[in-house]
């Protein structure tokens, strides 16, 4: 039985929670508030946050999220619209329990304590755009994020989806190295959507089922930098030259292709919500100990002479454990290579020169 006099403290806090427009971190959003429930605790499981959760992307990865028996918490955090998204999701029957957290000065309560951070915070292309016109403006969003998870939950397994990634992925190495915190092992660039479509677009052409199918995609994630290693696609198959050439085209185009699409509303969302909790769910298996968890991802490698490069990785209870090399190339993969690597050098180049300016 509890005390009249705590009860009635604890009712206080809660309206002076409500009333100070500086406390806008929600719990569930729902009248049925936490302190009147019964259970306090979650599921066991892992705590996620995602950061940029009211957007495009946002919202379809944490519904996604919340659907995610590994996952016990999820924080949903951006700099609009948390309230709304944070009260929706709540009300999904899963385990996972939900918070919001709305603007800068509720980032740290966002992350702390979370064992997996994934970033999709940025803005989108529109037509006519290449990735790498949206650094100016994504590149201070990743600082800032990263800064807050350096200080925050610096041994978070971090997922970073804001483009232009083959850039923001070296910026989010560099603030991590400022802040003593880095550790290559830990920071992975999303590249599953090129994976996802190189599936898709191949099973097409071979008329297969796209979940029997698996292209390896390296590089990085940008037209040329986004290399399909076709000649390793699984189930062992061949192509025709023009296949290789339409195949290779529409995977390195296939963002641009969706950007023209919404003409102007923005680019891949669905799909990358499909790809990003693809991607996250690995890690989190990964983190639950489970053995032989293998995606392509953009990380800091030693694969080719790049500080960043995607490729098959390992992933294991203390990230990444393995980068596997890129395996025997045929000559059409290793023009494509050259290429890659020379525009990766500059994207790579610059995200590191916006870090140490
Ligand atoms: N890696 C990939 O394969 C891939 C695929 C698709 C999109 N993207 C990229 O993901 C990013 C997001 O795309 P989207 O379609 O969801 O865009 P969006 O505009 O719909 O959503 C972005 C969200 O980020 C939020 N945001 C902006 N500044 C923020 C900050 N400082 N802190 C926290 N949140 C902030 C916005 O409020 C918004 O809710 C873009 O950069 C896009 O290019 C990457
Ligand atoms: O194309 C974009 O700008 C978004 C994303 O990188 C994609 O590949 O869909």
């Amino acid at each position: 039985m509890q005390h009249p006099t705590s009860e009635v403290n604890q009712r206080i806090s809660r309206i002076a929670a409500h009333l100070n427009p500086s406390n806008l971190q929600m719990e569930e959003n729902s009248g049925l508030s936490r302190v009147n429930c019964r259970a306090k605790g979650g599921s066991p499981g892992f705590k996620v946050a995602i950061l940029g959760a009211a957007g495009g992307i946002g919202q379809p990865l944490a519904m996604l999220m919340k659907m995610n028996p590994l996952v016990s918490v999820l924080h949903l955090y951006d700099v609009v619209n948390t309230p709304g998204v944070t009260a929706d999701i709540s009300h999904m029957d899963t385990g996972a329990v939900v918070r919001g957290f709305l603007g800068q000065q509720q980032l740290g309560d966002a992350l702390t304590g979370m064992d997996l951070v994934i970033i999709p915070a940025g803005v989108p292309r529109k037509p006519g755009m290449t990735r790498d016109d949206l650094f100016n403006i994504n590149a201070g969003i990743v600082r800032t994020l990263c800064e807050g998870i350096a200080k925050c939950c610096p041994k978070a397994i971090v997922n970073l989806i804001s483009n232009p990634v083959n850039s923001t992925v070296p910026i989010a190495a560099e603030v991590f190295k400022k802040a003593g915190s880095y550790d290559p092992r830990r920071l992975l660039g999303v590249t599953m959507l090129d994976v996802v479509r190189a599936n898709t677009f191949a099973a097409e052409v071979l008329g297969l089922d796209p979940r029997a199918v698996d292209v390896p995609v390296v590089g990085g994630h940008a037209g040329v930098t986004i290399l399909p290693l076709l000649s390793q696609a699984k189930p062992s198959c061949s192509f025709t030259p023009k296949e290789v050439d339409d195949l290779t085209d529409r995977i390195q185009n296939g963002g641009t292709e969706v950007v023209e699409a919404k003409a102007g509303a923005g680019s891949a969302t669905l799909s990358m919500a499909y790809a990003a909790v693809k991607f996250a769910d690995a890690c989190l298996r990964a983190l639950r100990g489970d053995a032989g968890v293998v995606e392509c991802a953009y990380v800091a490698s030693e694969v080719t002479e790049l500080p960043f490069f995607a490729s098959k990785v390992r992933i294991g209870r203390t990230g990444i454990e393995e980068i596997y090399a890129l395996g025997p190339l045929n000559e059409y993969e290793r023009v494509g290579l050259e290429k890659a690597k020379k525009e990766l050098a500059a994207s790579i180049q610059k995200g590191v020169a916006f870090v140490r300016k």
